[in-house]
């Protein structure tokens, strides 16, 4: 199980302190879309020097244009970029070209997707990976619910990540779930004790996985 970090909300200095501060624990570091629309692709380029092994997902959440906006991910030094799934079909398999090319990967991001018969078109697409997404504005009316995996139950070799606002509370209800990677972002990066957290979400997964072994449910 990965543990990828999402830093949002946060300038380039607090990005590198959090990393410098919790890289120990977390497998993929995400650069966030309001820090990408800040610092543009340079902060890719930055991270991707300070961490040259380091899985790097950079959450473009790109809509249209996707040719052009996964080689501008990819070119950087990201190793995966994300897609909106209510995007245009087109965008998708554009999107999934050029990862191709680049030795990448795409996340489609399912926020706000509820159809099933979109998760069918995505599979029908090539998807491979997708991400779960309770939005941080949803977050101020609700909290991510584990419903939202009746989504990609019939899909089990679809890679799965989850996201929304998850902290070590709810790490157990997601985690029976078995989904391949936890995206968590506030509830380490907005806390002063950042290291022990990480660390502690890491033991969590590590003991998960050591004492289970069932796929998805
Ligand atoms: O993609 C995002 C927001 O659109 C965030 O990266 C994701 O929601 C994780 O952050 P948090 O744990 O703070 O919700």
């Amino acid at each position: 199980m990965n543990l990828q970090l999402a830093l949002d909300r946060l300038s380039k200095q607090e990005c590198m302190d959090i990393l410098a501060d919790t890289t120990d624990s977390i497998d993929w570091i995400e650069i966030g879309t309001g820090v990408i629309k800040e610092y543009g692709m340079e902060i890719v380029r930055e991270v991707r020097a300070a961490y040259p092994s380091v899985t790097i997902v950079a959450d473009m959440k790109t809509c249209d244009t996707g040719k052009h906006e996964a080689a501008q991910a990819f070119e950087s030094g990201a190793d995966i970029t994300t897609v909106m799934a209510f995007s245009a079909d087109q965008t998708i398999t554009d999107t999934l070209k050029v990862a191709e090319d680049y030795s990448g990967r795409i996340m489609i991001d399912l926020l706000g997707i509820q159809d099933p018969e979109r998760m069918e078109e995505l599979s029908d697409l090539g998807v491979d990976l997708v991400s779960l997404h309770f939005g941080k504005d949803m977050q101020q009316t609700g909290e991510l619910d584990d419903d939202l995996f009746s989504l990609v139950k019939d899909y089990p070799n679809l890679e799965v990540a989850v996201a929304g606002g998850i902290n070590l509370e709810s790490l157990p209800l997601m985690l029976k779930h078995n989904p391949d990677t936890f995206i968590v972002g506030s509830a380490i990066t907005k806390q002063t004790n950042r290291t022990e957290i990480a660390a502690k979400m890491r033991g969590v997964l590590d003991e998960y996985e050591a004492n289970n072994s069932h796929g998805r449910l």
